[in-house]
């Protein structure tokens, strides 16, 4: 069951609400231009419409979540920012500098400014941590001595310098990440793209590597791009989403928002899979289509920020005179935001529930019906 299909309240289907306001894009680090990318027909293969129409900006300083399905043109999009590709149509800035338009030593010279790290680490596993690390630094012409010191730096920044002479194939998926971010960071880039860095990580690394990450967007003002397939990645991290579909930006928001009023169906699958909308089994086997007779309804209400659950549960009691059962709940921290959801049983039949149903609605709470139960 899509637990958001049957949402009672909705959200105005306005255009998507600018993150930067135009008068501000001067100050974003990524600006997208209405840009369309094609790749052209080969051999048996016929032209792929990468991207269509991709207008957006980056904030400075901000951590942006980048979120697709397989194919929805991520990669294409990444690709786009650090200059590997060209536009069909269109411009991309980055920091100030139309990087579209770039070629050779300037685009080079550009790139040192935009780091980047993958889900597979791509280290040299003829090299050690330091001298990975090392590798854009000798390419940038800086001095053995300079790099020394920088290396030395890196390696404390992300944590393993006591790994400094370790290869590759001796650092566990974690170390190795950490090696990649502190390459990544090496020529101190502006902004950090991370296309599934964390794809092939279990959770609990993920957990430390997204929190480095946090660290980094603090303590040295460096944008990041987050390109995942993963909800649970942008919640924990982004500020604010971008959701592509089929080569198109199909919802943009914060990330509280995009938990809580998800509009786009791909958003609304993304998020079924991610918020453990998973009901208790206890409560599942017994969920029935119909009503029954001194039953309950089963109702889900998502809440946020200062909608604190428990008084839900309060104001139906007191404002309605409605005994409500907290059934279960969850209430997570997203983008600094109260974010979650309470399952409530309302017994009294169907006006009780049409009653609490349109009174959650009409105070701007999502709300949706999933059963009855005994
Ligand atoms: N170099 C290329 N030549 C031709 N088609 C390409 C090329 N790169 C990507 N595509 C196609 O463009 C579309 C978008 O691909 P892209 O790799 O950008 O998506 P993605 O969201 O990153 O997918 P995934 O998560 O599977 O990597 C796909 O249909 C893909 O097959």
């Amino acid at each position: 069951m899509n637990v958001h299909q049957s949402l009672t309240t909705a959200r105005p289907a306005e255009p998507f609400p600018s993150l930067v306001p135009a008068s501000a894009a001067s100050e974003a680090m990524v600006r997208f231009e209405t840009v369309s990318k094609a790749y052209p027909a080969y051999r048996d293969k016929p032209s792929v419409q990468a991207l269509q129409e991709i207008d957006f900006a980056i904030p400075r300083g901000s951590i942006t979540g980048v979120i697709g399905r397989s194919g929805a043109g991520k990669s294409s999009l990444v690709r786009l920012i650090n200059g590997l590709e060209k536009p069909s149509t269109g411009r991309v800035i980055v920091d100030g500098r139309e990087i579209s338009a770039l070629a050779g030593k300037e685009l080079r010279l550009a790139q040192r400014s935009i780091g980047m790290i993958f889900q597979h680490f791509n280290l040299l596993s003829s090299r050690t941590a330091a001298d990975n690390i090392a590798l854009p630094l000798e390419i940038a012409g800086w001095s053995r001595a300079d790099i020394a010191v920088r290396v030395e730096e890196l390696l404390e920044l992300v944590g393993i310098s006591d790994k400094f002479d370790r290869y590759p194939s001796e650092l566990s998926g974690g170390q190795k990440q950490r090696i990649g971010i502190a390459r990544a960071l090496a020529t101190r880039p502006n902004v950090l793209l991370s296309d599934e860095a964390t794809s092939a990580l279990d959770p609990q690394t993920t957990r430390a590597i997204l929190d480095l990450l946090a660290n980094i967007n603090r303590e040295l003002g460096v944008t990041i791009v987050l390109i995942t397939h993963e909800m649970s990645v942008v919640r924990q991290l982004a500020k604010e989403v971008v959701v592509i579909d089929g080569g198109r930006i199909v919802e943009r928001d914060h990330v509280a928002d995009i938990f809580t009023h998800p509009r786009h169906p791909v958003t609304q699958a993304f998020l079924s899979e991610a918020v453990g909308d998973s009901l208790p089994v206890s409560l599942t086997s017994r969920l029935l289509p119909q009503p029954i007779a001194s039953g309950q309804a089963v109702i889900r209400v998502q809440v946020r920020g200062t909608d604190a659950g428990d008084t839900i549960v309060a104001r139906l009691a007191r404002e309605l005179a409605i005994d409500v059962a907290l059934l279960s709940a969850r209430i997570d921290e997203i983008g600094g935001q109260h974010v979650g959801s309470l399952t409530i049983g309302i017994p009294g039949g169907d006006a009780a529930t049409k009653q609490a149903v349109g009174y959650l609605s009409q105070n701007k709470f999502l709300v949706e019906r999933l059963g009855y139960v005994a």
